[in-house]
């Protein structure tokens, strides 16, 4: 996948009187480039707006580039997007692509006809689709039934039965609970390492990121802010995690080991920020060694956060 100062502007007309109307033009995505390899996992975070729901129209062909360069698997999404989807797969978080009515195999039917795959090999995916993502009770039940892990299950099976060697996924966790967020990385993990599977994603759970993929795209304003590991995310944005304790009675601030600080008290509870790049452990150790805990949790920086602290960061280097 190899984008080259691709651009998406929309023609934006607004009421601004009884007979007025104002044109304005909205630039999602402003000269974004990068190349995402085959069998690639590559996160895509931004804060909402930030152009990355239009980025993905553009790569399956829902929308045409205002300008610059696509090419999905050698193809240009917007030219030949019948024969693009065939390639490729795509799951949005947020709606399904599923038939509502119908029990889950039957949509896989339809899947099955409409991309006219062949038989063995329609069967055989289905099995290791049902097999990975845990589909066996849920396909005689109608859609509407599914719980939303369920669901999300569902929706990335029906993406994967014509074998697509391209994986778009638009926020595949959003709204789950730990357990089923858990089942979705852990089948997404091994579709990536079996099948070399290429798969962006795009998500506001940094989580998600963390644990899947091995780079990380972040887009602000269409413009690409950073490339690379996620840690090295954590690093420029020099992010911190915060560990929230609650004491047996109240005191004050407590004398946490440096770099981690007490940042606020409230009652007998009080929050730690620590550097998001180091591990949550000795701090909890020597927190607890000190004062009796009743009880404590830790809290992961939201995406927004990095975001903010990146732009702090470089306003003043
Ligand atoms: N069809 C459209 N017509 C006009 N403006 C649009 C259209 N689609 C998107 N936009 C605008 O383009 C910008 C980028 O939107 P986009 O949906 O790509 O962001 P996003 O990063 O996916 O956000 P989110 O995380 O909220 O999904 C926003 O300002 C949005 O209002």
């Amino acid at each position: 996948m190899r984008l080259e100062g691709v651009e998406k502007v929309f023609d934006v007309r607004r009421r601004t009187g009884l007979f007025r109307r104002e044109r304005r033009q909205v630039r999602a995505v402003d000269g974004l480039s990068f190349t995402v390899a085959r069998g690639e996992m590559v996160g895509c975070i931004g804060p909402n707006g930030a152009g990355k729901s239009t980025t993905v129209k553009m790569l399956t062909g829902i929308l045409t580039p205002s300008g610059g360069r696509l090419r999905v698997a050698g193809i240009d999404p917007s030219r030949e997007r019948t024969r693009l989807a065939r390639r490729i797969g795509v799951v949005f978080g947020q709606r399904t692509t599923l038939w509502w009515d119908l029990p889950l195999i039957d949509s896989y039917r339809l899947v099955h006809r409409m991309y006219r795959i062949p038989d063995a090999r329609y069967r055989a995916n289905l099995d290791r689709c049902v097999d990975l993502l845990d589909l066996g009770d849920l396909l005689d039940v109608p859609v509407r039934q599914l719980s939303l892990g369920q669901r999300m299950r569902g929706d990335i099976g029906a993406a994967l039965l014509h074998d697509p060697e391209v994986l778009y996924l638009d926020e595949p966790t959003i709204g789950l609970d730990v357990v089923s967020k858990a089942k979705v990385r852990g089948f997404l993990r091994e579709l990536n390492t079996e099948r070399a599977t290429t798969v962006l994603l795009t998500t506001h759970d940094l989580q998600d990121v963390e644990q899947l993929c091995s780079r990380v795209m972040v887009i602000d304003h269409g413009r690409l802010m950073y490339d690379g590991p996620p840690a090295g995310l954590h690093e420029a944005g020099g992010s911190e995690r915060m560990l929230v304790v609650d004491l047996e009675r109240e005191l004050p601030p407590i004398d946490a080991p440096a770099p981690a600080r007490v940042v606020r008290v409230e009652g007998p509870r009080q929050w730690l920020a620590f550097p998001a790049s180091e591990s949550a452990a000795g701090l909890v150790a020597a927190v607890a060694a000190a004062h009796p805990l009743v009880d404590l949790s830790v809290r992961e920086p939201d995406i927004e956060a990095v975001i903010a602290r990146m732009y702090a960061g470089r306003a003043g280097a």
